[in-house]
């Protein structure tokens, strides 16, 4: 699909070094805004890389400025090995972006919209691609809707086929499974994952650490503007070193016994215990003869793996020793 000569190809798919942007205050809020600090980036090409972050990281600001949406305030930026403010052009060839929001005309059609997009992007007539990519995006039967009547997930799948049609190498998908269902879920990702076969780099931007390790070979995470890690996804998860146990006991308790202490015992309700344990240091089995110990009844029992304020805790943590 991608029709760059071997010999071509970059090693990086996109590179941002020293990436800051300020957004200058307005007038509601006049302090000016430091929302991306510092950020260096190596994007390999022909992976999927998982941007993760929570609300306001700073992950639609770095999408944004890779689409040439919003002004940079220092460092460089390259799409494809093109520098950014060398070729704007050429760097914004190299990219579809799939947008948060999903700004559709309503009075066009999809098959009407993709040609314009391909128009704006010049590519040829002769070698517009609308139907191929409507089809591939479980949308052809409503090519000749109006796109006010597509469902979200519809539209959301519009937008990716909109961001496809002049066959950028590199694709970005900034939130994708918002407000997207499960079964089209995995569709979309079926899809990318095709994309991803045929020689496409993606990038996408998420808060769900599952989603970014069912897909993602490599992630980031962005918390406050900085990235705090940066790493093939395995390792990353296997350097997490912390997880939780809820356990449902028989009869209620009125506090936490101390000879539990060491798993950091929280009581969720009368009868429900949550106790954090390091799999490095103890096996859950340690967990349980503690609680025997402690002479309590166990009806119910489940494990929870680290969620995101869980590796932002481990990660900020371990900051100082690997910086
Ligand atoms: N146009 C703007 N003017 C001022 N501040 C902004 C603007 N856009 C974003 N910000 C601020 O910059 C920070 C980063 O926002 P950004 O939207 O990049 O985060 P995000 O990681 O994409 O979050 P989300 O997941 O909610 O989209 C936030 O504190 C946000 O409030």
């Amino acid at each position: 699909m991608v029709s760059q000569a071997a010999a071509a190809l970059p090693d990086l798919a996109v590179s941002v070094k020293g990436l800051v942007k300020i957004y200058a205050g307005n007038k509601a809020n006049r302090t000016p805004k430091l929302a991306l600090d510092h950020v260096d980036l190596a994007i390999p090409r022909g992976g999927i890389f998982g941007l993760l972050g929570p609300n306001g990281a700073g992950k639609s600001t770095l999408i944004n400025i890779l689409a040439q949406l919003v002004r940079k305030t220092e460092g460089t930026v390259k799409i494809w090995d093109i520098d950014l403010d060398k070729d704007p052009r050429h760097a914004a060839a190299a990219i579809g972006v799939v947008p948060q929001e999903l700004n559709i005309d309503p009075f066009f059609t999809p098959k009407d919209l993709l040609d314009l997009q391909a128009g704006m992007y010049g590519v040829p007539k002769a070698e517009r691609r609308s139907m191929e990519l409507l089809e591939a995006l479980s949308l052809a039967d409503k090519a000749q809707s109006y796109a006010r009547t597509l469902s979200g997930g519809m539209r959301r799948r519009l937008m990716v086929a909109k961001a496809m049609v002049h066959n950028p190498p590199v694709l970005v998908l900034d939130e994708p499974t918002a407000g997207v269902d499960v079964e089209l879920r995995q569709q979309l990702w079926a899809y990318v994952r095709e994309l991803n076969k045929a020689g496409v780099t993606v990038l996408l931007t998420t808060h769900y650490l599952e989603e970014a390790e069912e897909l993602c070979d490599n992630i980031a995470i962005i918390n406050h503007g900085k990235v705090i890690a940066c790493e093939p996804t395995a390792q990353l998860l296997g350097r997490l070193d912390s997880k939780e146990v809820v356990i449902t006991l028989a009869s209620d308790l009125a506090t936490a016994p101390a000879s539990l202490a060491e798993f950091h015992p929280q009581m969720l309700g009368p009868r429900r215990l949550k106790l954090h344990y390091r799999p490095s240091q103890a096996k859950v089995g340690a967990i349980l003869d503690a609680i025997r110990r402690a002479e309590l009844e166990i009806v119910d029992l489940s494990t929870l793996e680290s969620d995101l304020e869980d590796i932002f805790l481990e990660l900020t943590r371990r900051q100082p020793a690997n910086s």
